[in-house]
């Protein structure tokens, strides 16, 4: 089983495509945890197209559930903003400026020493790490060697092979999953995670601890309402 964390940057761009205050992130992320979603994911860009650094602030001091804050660590103004509010966890994104989402995850052997020393900011603090990678063995062991506690696969590559075969979209995900249970990194999952290819995603990764969603589970919300969409994406996440 694994816990569910609801990504509300999409309603955060809902309501900056008309400047004002509808749809209310906080009033959305309160519905979600009501719901019973078991954390909310929040990806700030610097340039604040969804989810504003301020939104981060107001969401710390009113969310009962995790917050995860996911971001681009190189950014000065993303740190503070993680210092700041004390996250449950915080998940290390390399983002280049101007990307449109996550389009892949570190590179933990050529950045190794730098990904050590955030991981220590940031622990040092009390706070969660988990590093965004894609799923090759060598990287999940680099990721281990900064003393993360979690690492989260980008499950994009996923998402599209299980359309034409999901044993083949699983494989190298299987195997990561494998590599981090041996070297006891816990393990997160997310990007284009959806209904359909959630159930065979948590089915096939022994030990996945959370996914975060937010693309297709906000679209979901359209057709099916907040609250049956969030009770559909929790029975996934556990099968
Ligand atoms: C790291 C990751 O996969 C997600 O945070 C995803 O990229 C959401 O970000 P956007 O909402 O900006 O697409
Ligand atoms: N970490 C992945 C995430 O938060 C949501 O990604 P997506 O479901 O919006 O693709």
């Amino acid at each position: 089983m694994a816990r569910l964390s609801v990504n509300i940057n999409k309603i955060a761009t809902l309501r900056n495509s008309r400047g004002g205050n509808n749809p209310d992130v906080l009033q959305a992320a309160l519905a979600c945890e009501r719901f019973g979603a078991q954390g909310i994911t929040v990806h700030p860009r610097p340039d604040e197209r969804h989810i504003r650094y301020q939104d981060v602030y107001d969401l710390k001091s009113a969310l009962t559930t995790e917050l995860n804050i996911e971001g681009n660590c190189r950014e000065e103004k993303f740190v503070r903003l993680v210092l700041d509010t004390q996250p449950a966890q915080v998940t290390l994104v390399p983002d280049e400026p101007g990307q449109i989402t996550s389009n892949h995850g570190w590179d933990t052997i050529k950045h190794s020493t730098y990904l050590h020393d955030i991981c220590a900011l940031f622990k040092g603090e009390g706070i969660r790490v988990s590093i965004f990678v894609d799923p090759h063995p060598e990287m999940i062991a680099a990721a281990a060697e900064t003393g993360t506690d979690r690492v989260e696969l980008y499950t994009e590559g996923y998402a599209k092979e299980f359309l034409n075969d999901p044993a083949k979209a699983i494989a190298l995900y299987a195997e990561a999953a494998k590599v981090a249970q041996q070297i006891g990194v816990g393990l997160n999952a997310g990007h284009d995670l959806d209904l359909h290819n959630l159930p065979y995603f948590v089915q096939h990764i022994p030990g996945l601890l959370e996914v975060s969603i937010g693309h297709a589970l906000i679209s979901d919300a359209l057709y099916l309402g907040l609250e049956e969409t969030i009770k559909r994406y929790l029975a996934a996440s556990s099968s």
